[in-house]
């Protein structure tokens, strides 16, 4: 397995840095337009090899994509990161054209590729691949359901007093500060409902943490996260990788499933060998439906602002 890493900055490196750790890729290409920037951060990890114990062989390369090819996953971190204050939504004017011009490139030397686009306004720039590349659509996944999960579970563990690894729970809808919706009906500690232990309170609280759990971050760090969104991507190329047809949540293009048509958004997805191999359509209540349709309609708003901002 090859895997391509577009951007190596904080996201792109921390992503190579965990599929390297857990070795089932035989090679990982980080490219990046800033000069040596690529190669640097590659031979940075290299030598971590052999104290961390792995194979893969990191690679960088300064926009020179024959480097890339023949990749089977194209992970696209490139672009700007918020700062304190920001929306994503914020980004769409210089990240929009960056990833119209790199999942191009990508794809001109790997034609088998699939895409895991991470770069913000993610809903919005995975949607803008789709569109760009037209591509079967089980070959473009949008990271951010994934991490917003592991934040939910993080939040959820917190408030249980319990490890996360006790703890289920799924957020679907749009990666942004206000669509993301934790489902929190369904979340569990060893399938028990959360709401045995937690009071409606405490449980709408959590939820909201995790809502923002990326602007939390943002503020405190000065730029945004990049530990748990490198480990989210890592675990989606592992299971495309290795054929886990294991469900996360991700931003997929839809064509009718849940009454949602020409949008990319969090829904959850088995993701194998192929990609997107099939889309769960959950049972969702009449509120949880009403939240993913307003989510959708923000989606759908910042995605109407891709004709000025791309060509
Ligand atoms: N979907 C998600 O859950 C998450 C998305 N993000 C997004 O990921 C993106 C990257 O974030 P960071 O790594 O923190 O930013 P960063 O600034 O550390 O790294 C971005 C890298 O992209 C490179 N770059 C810019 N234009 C390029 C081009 N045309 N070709 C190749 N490389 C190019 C830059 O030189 C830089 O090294 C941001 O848009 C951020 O909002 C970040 C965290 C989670
Ligand atoms: O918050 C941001 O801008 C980066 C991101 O998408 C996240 O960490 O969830």
């Amino acid at each position: 397995m090859k895997v391509t890493i577009v951007g190596a900055g904080a996201v792109g490196a921390s992503c190579a840095e965990y599929i390297a750790i857990k070795d089932f890729a035989s090679e990982v290409v980080i490219i990046d337009i800033k000069e040596n920037f690529a190669e640097g951060k590659a031979m940075d990890l290299m030598q971590t090899a052999s104290l961390n114990g792995f194979d893969t062989l990191i690679t960088g390369s300064t926009n020179d994509y024959s480097k890339t090819a023949n990749s089977d996953v194209a992970v696209i971190t490139s672009g700007i990161p918020r700062k304190p204050g920001m929306t994503r939504e914020e980004l769409i004017g210089i990240n929009a054209g960056i990833v119209k011009s790199v999942a191009s490139s990508v794809l001109k030397h790997s034609p088998n590729v699939i895409f895991i686009v991470v770069s913000n306004p993610m809903d919005t720039m995975a949607y803008l691949t789709h569109k760009a590349l037209g591509l079967p659509k089980n070959r473009i996944i949008g990271m951010g359901g994934a991490l917003d999960s592991a934040r939910f579970k993080y939040r959820l563990a917190e408030a249980l007093g319990c490890p996360a690894s006790d703890v289920e729970g799924m957020v679907i809808g749009g990666h942004s500060d206000t669509g993301m919706i934790p489902l929190t009906r369904l979340a569990a500690r060893n399938s028990v409902p959360v709401s045995k232990f937690l009071s409606e309170e405490k449980i709408s609280e959590v939820a909201e943490a995790t809502k923002v759990g990326g602007a939390t971050l943002t503020k405190m760090l000065g730029t945004s996260a990049w530990y748990a969104p490198g480990a989210a991507v890592s675990s989606m190329v592992q299971a495309i990788a290795c054929d886990h047809k294991k469900m996360f949540p991700c931003s997929a293009l839809l064509e009718g499933e849940y009454g949602l048509d020409d949008i990319s958004i969090g829904v959850p997805c088995i993701i194998g060998k192929n990609g997107i191999e099939s889309i769960v359509e959950l049972d969702l209540t009449d509120a949880e439906k009403e939240k993913l349709t307003t989510s959708a309609e923000a989606v759908r708003k910042t995605n109407g602002l891709l004709e000025e901002t791309v060509n």
